[in-house]
């Protein structure tokens, strides 16, 4: 094992200033910038970190910034503090034609001024220094670069930044690992690199499990002990195939997915027990399933005022959770355990010998962190799968309800196979459950894929009218 390499690091005075115009005007076309429609109108730096320096012909900082951002368009007035972005900026002369499309901008002011600025994780250089650091466990400013130490790490792997829509950035080194750096960064313990570790513990092979991560000190919160979690390397699933990739072709091929399904359920149950196993499990009683119920019904009437549409189905999915209150005030319980939290298709790889893994355990990025993090009925998973399938379905042209029909019943029978219970024998949990889930879809769709909006409409009307007398 080569030793920790630990270097101290000082940046520019004013580099923060220099950069403020151009990435007000770059950050928010970002794909992964969380907070569109609303401007942003400065930064604060969180943290600096010269990783190469800017004197050179390449240099390089890690920045951690939190942006500024009106809370009403239009209007200026109150900024709420805003969400912190972790940035790697190249800096260079000018930038060879291969770097083109990383262009942040040119500065005009301050300590680079006259230099070229650009996203750097499309260059080599940066990239491989990435990796070199996790190789060697590195401590860089306050950056620390750790990895399990029973798991080596290959020199000199090639790098290409993978240009798949995402909500954070993905380097993949040679085929063989990819790192996942995290774009809107909270401090805290990070349920992306949290649970494939509690898997791995378990020998869980459903999870890539962690190689390697990057972690910083928060310096901008109170108290010791809640470091941001930047990045995690972990082995790549060579020729993967995800599930909704796969759904749609086979949809297109006129063919069934019930196998499929099948074995994706059995996946989910193992990685449930898994979970339950490595982490503490809960007994949800009446004044815990109310305080859910509360969550969904809430976000249930934010939905019903964002997506007018839902309007009409407001009454009869309000009663898909009232079923739930009233199960739960007549003593019903239910064990919470860990689970994915966001589990849908494109969540699933097939590798080419047709095994499945789970990958992205971030959980829904918009809900807080500490709500993230709470143990939950397995259902919740469960429910964000069926959707999927639903989902595959309607896409098709033309739709065909009758494949997820089958997909659906395969897939709670895999789980039910591996789990030894059968999530259909809770229903009015899943109806809750699967309506939280089409409302959530509602509102994005109508936000992001207005053409998509009619199939959580679909879902959302059959949920409306389901008789939970
Ligand atoms: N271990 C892996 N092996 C192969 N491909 C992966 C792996 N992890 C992620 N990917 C690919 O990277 C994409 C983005 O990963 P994901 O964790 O979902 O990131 P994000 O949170 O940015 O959406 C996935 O859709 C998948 O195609
Ligand atoms: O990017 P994320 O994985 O965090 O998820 C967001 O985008 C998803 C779409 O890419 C969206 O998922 C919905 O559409 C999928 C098909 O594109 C479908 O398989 C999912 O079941 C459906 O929920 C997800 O809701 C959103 O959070």
């Amino acid at each position: 094992m080569s030793e920790a390499v630990t270097r101290t690091v000082t940046t520019p005075p004013g580099l923060l200033a220099s950069l403020d115009p151009l990435l007000r005007e770059w950050l928010p076309r970002q794909r992964w910038f969380a907070g569109k429609g609303r401007p942003v109108t400065g930064f604060d730096l969180v943290a600096a970190t010269e990783l190469l320096p800017a004197t050179a012909k390449l240099g390089l900082y890690h920045l951690l910034v939190r942006a500024h951002q009106p809370l009403l368009p239009g209007h200026g007035g109150p900024e709420l503090p805003g969400d912190c972005y972790q940035l790697f900026i190249g800096v260079r002369e000018a930038l060879p034609p291969r770097l083109a499309p990383a262009l942040i901008g040119h500065v005009s002011q301050g300590p680079l001024a006259g230099r070229t600025v650009y996203e750097a994780l499309h260059d080599t250089r940066p990239a491989d220094l990435l990796l070199e650091a996790l190789r060697t466990q590195a401590r860089i400013g306050g950056l620390r670069f750790e990895r399990d130490p029973r798991q080596e790490i290959r020199a000199g792997l090639v790098p290409r930044l993978m240009t798949a829509e995402q909500s954070n950035s993905s380097i993949v080194y040679g085929d063989t690992y990819i790192l996942k750096l995290m774009r809107r960064v909270v401090p805290g313990i990070n349920p992306d690199l949290e649970l494939p570790l509690a898997l791995a513990r378990e020998g869980c092979p459903r999870v890539p499990p962690p190689t390697a991560w990057l972690v910083a000190d928060a310096e901008d919160t109170p108290g010791p002990g809640e470091p941001y979690v930047l990045g995690v390397l972990q082995p790549f699933v060579q020729g993967a195939t995800d599930g909704w990739e796969l759904a749609l072709r086979e949809l297109a091929k006129g063919e069934d997915f019930v196998a499929e399904a099948r074995s994706l359920g059995r996946a989910t149950a193992e990685v449930h027990t898994a979970l339950a196993r490595s982490l503490p499990t809960v007994t949800l009683g009446h004044v815990q399933m109310r305080a859910l119920v509360d969550g969904m019904t809430e976000r249930l009437e934010a939905a019903v005022h964002a997506v007018p549409a839902l309007r009409p189905y407001a009454d009869g999915l309000r009663s898909a959770y009232t079923a739930l209150d009233d199960l739960a005030s007549e003593g019903r319980t239910w064990t919470a355990q860990r689970v994915h939290g966001d589990l849908h298709l494109g969540q699933c790889l097939r590798s080419p010998a047709g095994t499945w893994s789970l990958i992205d355990f971030e959980g829904e990025p918009a809900r807080p962190l500490a709500e993230r993090r709470m143990p939950q009925p397995v259902v919740r998973d469960v429910a964000g799968m069926l959707r999927s399938f639903d989902y595959a379905a309607r896409t098709a042209d033309p739709p065909q309800p009758e494949w997820a029909t089958h997909c659906r019943a395969a897939y709670c029978s895999g789980y039910a196979e591996a789990a030894g219970r059968d999530p259909r024998t809770e229903p009015v949990l899943l109806r809750a459950y699967e309506t939280d889930k089409a409302v959530y879809e509602a509102v994005y769709e109508a936000r992001h894929r207005p053409d998509w909006l009619p199939v959580p409409m679909a879902a959302l009307r059959r949920l409306a009218s389901v008789d939970s007398t």
